[in-house]
């Protein structure tokens, strides 16, 4: 794998912390979210884990600033989080994703520069070696003018991701990104997860899978609307955490 364009937050103090406190998040009458509170920096894999509708994806979205906190607050490097920024980079889950837009894989990691270059601008070389650096750490230079829609799903992850990397995002919000994937496919999807972690981005994923989650990720978020529990992995998946996260 090549080396990171710009690499990101190698030292692991305060600088390159995410800490939620007290966050709520409701939608109209629904309380999604309430009583969130982790700190967790870059270097780390954290997964989320809870039933369906145990608000995973709306922390995801929380911490990217796409949906409003009723309370709380989220703060990344000392900074509140108020919306989007192109430190945060977020792969939706693949059912909200629309996949039939026209647009080759090479076009759709170019879009991880826009931030940067703004629409109207040029593409300089540093955005060109950017993409190609991209392409590259993702294994996607022969599928690069292919069509997204002509991918398949594996293929189609590494796209996203691919875009992530050429935005130069610190933060990596993914919304099961292991679902659909073979057993090859998700092979080499954890061992980029756990370079891009090596390399010190933060990686935020919810995950469905319990028996590999302690393979693929150091860190784990219990939810069940509210905190069941978070740690290291190793210590927060017991059987009694497990089951009050999931009790019905
Ligand atoms: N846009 C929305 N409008 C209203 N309610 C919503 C909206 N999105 C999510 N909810 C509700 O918020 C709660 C948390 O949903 P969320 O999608 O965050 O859960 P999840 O843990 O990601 O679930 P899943 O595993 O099924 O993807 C659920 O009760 C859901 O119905």
């Amino acid at each position: 794998m090549s080396e990171p364009h710009h690499s990101c937050c190698e030292h692991h103090d305060h600088h390159h912390e995410l800490v939620v406190q007290g966050l709520r998040v409701s939608y109209r009458n629904t309380v999604a979210l309430k009583d969130i509170n982790f700190a967790t920096s870059c270097g780390n894999r954290v997964a989320l884990i809870g039933a369906n509708g145990a608000g995973k994806s709306t922390l995801i979205k929380a911490i990217a600033g796409l949906v409003p906190r009723s309370r709380g607050s989220i703060h990344w490097r000392g900074t509140t989080v108020r919306r989007w920024s192109r430190e945060f980079a977020y792969l939706p889950q693949r059912e909200e994703v629309d996949w039939s837009f026209p647009i080759t894989v090479r076009g759709l990691v170019e879009m991880g520069r826009y931030p940067q270059v703004g629409w109207w601008k040029r593409f300089s070389r540093t955005d060109d070696e950017s993409v190609e650096s991209a392409l590259e750490t993702l294994d996607l230079k022969d599928l690069q003018n292919r069509q997204i829609r002509e991918l398949s799903g594996g293929q189609q992850q590494r796209a996203f991701l691919a875009r992530a990397i050429a935005q130069e995002a610190h933060v990596l919000l993914l919304d099961e990104p292991f679902t659909g994937l073979d057993r090859r496919a998700a092979g080499q999807l954890g061992e980029l997860l756990a370079q891009l972690a090596h390399e010190g981005r933060l990686i935020i994923a919810s995950h469905h899978d319990l028996g590999s989650a302690p393979r693929l990720f150091d860190e784990a978020l219990l939810l069940a609307t509210h905190q069941v529990a978070f740690g290291a992995v190793e210590h927060t998946l017991t059987t009694a955490q497990l089951e009050t996260c999931f009790a019905p």
